[in-house]
């Protein structure tokens, strides 16, 4: 393997600065609720707001006035985003009773979370299509009361309309004008305008995904979910153009983002550099897409297609595309991603828009450790246990001679009230 592009080396200040700030700014919501909320949202461009809170009327309107070419993409995204999320929830079954020993009865219910705060980005761009890929699964859950968090836009007291109509299409029950880290705090902690929720789930920037991680305990959240990333393993058969094309649609989103192309043909590596550079001069996103690859964009050349597998688990990447003759014999190999993309037909802003599949994934790499959000995320497998008199005297002995072995008097006890007076 050897790198024919490398990322620059990223500076440990810059991280040490945004916990700091993060942390200052949870701590000001945390003391000063509303206050502190309301003078974060003007300082990042809304404008001031006698309440955050979006009212119902402001999303049917939104939903109303879109376009209908829009309105009509918007609804059939949530179709096949709805229909996947209950397929999914609907291959988790509760366990009734099941009886691993005599009186012994053990099980599990599927229980979802109480409420959820979906977090919906919106300061560079405002990600509609994240809004339904957030409350669409916390309703299939049966999430009681599922909440929405979009910034406002710049100069406006409102999130985007088309933020809005998406909002109204999943059916979000309260929507707050709330961006960045202080939202993430404010559902964390709760505000005078804003109960708190059990759980908070949604991609962001970086001080979003920090807010996200500092208030983790306080409530749940999915995972990190932070600037995009796309890992493209391409053979000699793959096109530059489209391996090029889908690196700048993740470079795009952020100057945090990063595109990686990994591939067996020193000819491929050159010529989708030359395709990326091509690309970017015709690029309304340009500024921030061309900063991304400068930064953070990396092309290596792997010995083998194999060695090729171990890379991308090793990075762990948001998206994984598999630009191969044969890339379903490659699949065996890859157990490391967000979400997986096989051949190139598959284009991963098929997943970002349309597909089905839940476009909220874990990055700087959290795939080593989880896949992307879906239906489950909301949904808690909690056992419960019924122990008949005949049950509670097998058991009995063990737990007592545990209990004494571990010095827990109290514990054995207990154990032993069930079957001789104590
Ligand atoms: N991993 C995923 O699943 C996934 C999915 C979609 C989008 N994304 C990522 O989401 C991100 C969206 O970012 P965005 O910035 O457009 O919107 P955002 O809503 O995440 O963040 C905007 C907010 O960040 C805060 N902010 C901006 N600069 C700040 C500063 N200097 N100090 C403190 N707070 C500051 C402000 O409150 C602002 O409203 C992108 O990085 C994109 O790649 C990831
Ligand atoms: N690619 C993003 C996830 O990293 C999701 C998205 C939303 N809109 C466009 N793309
Ligand atoms: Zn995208």
């Amino acid at each position: 393997m050897k790198f024919y592009k490398e990322a620059k080396a990223k500076e440990l200040s810059q991280n040490t600065r945004i916990f700091a700030e993060v942390r200052e700014i949870i701590e000001r919501v945390g003391k000063h609720g509303d206050i502190a909320v309301a003078d974060y949202n003007v300082k990042f461009g809304g404008a001031p707001a006698a309440s955050f809170r979006v009212p119902q009327s402001e999303l049917e309107r939104a939903y109303d006035e879109i376009s209908p070419e829009l309105r009509g993409a918007i609804e059939r995204a949530a179709a096949n985003i709805k229909k996947f999320a209950e397929l999914q929830r609907d291959s988790l079954w509760p366990l009734g009773e099941v009886e691993v020993e005599e009186g012994v009865f053990l099980g599990h219910s599927v229980i979802p979370v109480d409420s959820c705060c979906c977090y919906v980005p919106g300061g560079n761009h405002p990600l509609f299509s994240t809004a339904l890929m957030l409350v669409i699964p916390a309703k299939a859950a049966g999430v009681p009361r599922v909440c929405a968090a979009v910034p406002p836009m710049r100069g406006s007291v409102l999130p985007h309309p088309a933020t809005l109509a998406a909002l109204k299409a999943a059916g979000a029950d309260e929507v707050y004008a709330v961006g960045g880290a202080q939202a993430i705090a404010a559902f964390a902690c709760g505000t005078e305008t804003i109960a708190p929720v059990a759980m908070i789930v949604g991609p962001g920037n970086k001080y979003v995904t920090e807010a996200k991680r500092q208030v983790y305990g306080k409530v749940g959240i999915d995972f990190i979910a932070g600037p995009s990333e796309v890992l493209v393993i391409a053979d000699d058969s793959a096109s530059p153009t489209v391996a090029a094309a889908d690196i700048l649609a993740q470079s795009e989103h952020d100057c945090d983002a990063a595109g990686i192309l990994v591939t067996t043909s020193e000819r491929l590596a050159r010529e989708t550099e030359a395709e990326v550079t091509r690309q970017l001069a015709d690029l309304d996103t340009a500024e921030t897409a061309a900063k991304s690859w400068e930064e953070n964009g990396r092309i290596i050349i792997a010995d083998s297609l194999a060695e090729a597998a171990d890379i991308a688990n090793e990075i762990a990447p948001e998206h994984l595309e598999v630009n191969v003759k044969e890339p379903f014999e490659l699949m065996g190999l890859l157990r490391n991603y967000g979400s997986l993309f096989i051949g190139e037909g598959s284009a991963e802003v098929f997943g970002d828009y349309v597909a089905g599949t839940n476009h909220t994934l874990p990055t700087m790499g959290a795939a080593r450790y989880t896949g992307g959000l879906s239906v489950m995320n909301f949904l808690k497998v909690c056992t419960f246990q019924h122990i008949t008199p005949q049950g509670a005297a097998k058991l009995a002995p063990d737990a007592e001679t545990m209990a004494a072995e571990e010095g827990l008097t109290a514990h054995a006890k207990a154990a032993a009230a069930r079957i001789r007076k104590i």
